[in-house]
């Protein structure tokens, strides 16, 4: 599987998983852990299994590698028996990170990436090089973290190094186990950031284990919600399971506040975006009042030579000064077209008019979202989603 003679970041693209009545039943248990999962894990995507504690969310997960034995049920990855592998090889070609990292702590950095690729016979060479590659690629400078011991880092910065290690031998799948539980929210959200940056470029099949249901909506192209037994409840899109819970159960899960976290889903870029009125700082103060006309409260913009934002004015504050640098207030804050709605939302909600100026690439303003703006994209985003019956139902008349 993995492409031992492609020693790049972008080789071993993700391949399909398929798990086809998968059971586990651990010694002297009366009651299965797992009983008959199917699924198929698409190519190249981020697939989060979440669920209660308990669910068997680690053991489906660990029976993907053999690191627990399934007592029934078929699994393949990229059309492979993996039942019919030798499990060290096939442990080898699929990348596994854990939560508090696993690192071996008598190994430094260095030995610890270089494990596997050492195990699968890479010369010592190449896998020095592979070592600096990965480092790199997971924001640490090889040349001050290679040679220190797991004990002599952040719990961030042991968990990058997890990574690295996952990803050292380019295995096309990667197995992670609640990988960021370990650390503070604040480093949580970076990590998540660099995860799904790497993934970009790297299309591996990711499987991924979380209890934080916002973790499987911000990293999940997929997401597996598990009851007891790992019976699945719903595997679809995040928006799909936000927008349309299967059931109670997984509505109790999504929990309070989905439709807030359907903002984080989507983009500026993504929806229409209004315009108010704008003039040039150069400009006449008259020629924004004049464009303002005579609403009141309408609200107008003041660009810079470059139709950068610099104030929001009035028509009466405009009226007021001799030059628009002067008019109304300063733009304090303001979104990008690459903005999250929800970023949008917050900076609507500060805002003393309620308006979020948008600005494009180069700071240029390039339009305004205030809370209709947002109410409207939710209610696009609801009917997209909506019930397949729902959906011909409205269908039915075109
Ligand atoms: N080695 C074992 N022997 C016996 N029972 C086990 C073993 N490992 C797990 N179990 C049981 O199997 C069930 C599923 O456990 P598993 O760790 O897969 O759940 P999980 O969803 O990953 O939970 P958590 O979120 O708490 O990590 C649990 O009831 C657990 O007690």
């Amino acid at each position: 599987m993995a492409d031992n003679n492609n020693p790049g970041t972008t080789g071993g693209h993700g391949v399909e998983i398929h798990l086809e009545e998968v059971s586990k039943r651990y010694p002297g248990q009366q009651a299965p852990a797992v009983e008959s999962v199917t699924m198929t894990i698409p190519a190249g995507e981020t697939v989060v299994l979440v669920g209660p504690s308990g669910s068997g969310k680690t053991t489906t997960m660990r029976m993907i590698n053999r690191l627990i034995e399934p007592t029934s049920g078929k699994i393949s990855i990229a059309g492979e028996d993996v039942l019919a592998l030798d499990p060290d090889k096939l442990r080898r070609e699929i990348g596994y990170s854990i939560q508090q990292a696993g690192l071996f702590p008598h190994m430094t950095v260095g030995e610890n990436v270089g494990m596997v690729p050492g195990l699968v016979g890479w010369s010592k060479q190449r896998i020095a090089e592979r070592v600096e590659e990965m480092l790199d690629l997971v924001g640490l400078d090889p040349a001050e973290y290679t040679k220190r011991f797991p004990r002599q880092l952040s719990g961030g910065q042991q968990q990058r190094v997890g990574v690295a290690r996952a990803l050292a031998a380019n295995p096309p799948v990667l197995l992670m186990d609640e990988p960021f539980g370990a650390v503070d929210p604040i480093t949580r959200g970076v990590l998540q950031d660099e995860l799904m940056r790497l993934q970009a470029d790297l299309g591996k099949t990711i499987v991924f284990v979380t209890h934080d249901f916002d973790e499987a909506v911000k990293l999940g192209d997929r997401i597996a919600v598990l009851g007891e037994r790992s019976k699945i409840l719903q595997y679809d899109t995040p928006e799909a399971i936000l927008t349309n819970p299967a059931d109670d159960t997984v509505a109790g899960f999504v929990g309070a506040g989905a439709a807030l976290k359907q903002l984080t889903l989507r983009r500026v870029r993504d929806i229409d975006v209004t315009e108010v009125p704008t003039a040039k700082v150069d400009e006449a103060p008259s020629a924004l009042a004049e464009r303002l006309g005579s609403r009141r409260g309408a609200i107008g913009l003041v660009l810079d030579r470059r139709n950068r934002p610099l104030r929001w004015a009035t028509a009466r504050e405009a009226g007021a000064v001799a030059a628009l640098e002067r008019a109304g207030r300063p733009v304090e804050d303001s979104v990008s077209l690459a903005s999250t709605l929800q970023d949008a939302l917050e900076a609507i909600l500060t805002d003393d008019d309620g308006v979020a100026v948008v600005t494009g690439k180069r700071g240029e303003y390039a339009g305004v979202v205030d809370i209709d703006t947002v109410m409207n994209a939710i209610k696009a985003l609801r009917e997209e989603n909506a019930e397949p019956d729902e959906a011909a139902v409205a269908g039915a008349g075109s």
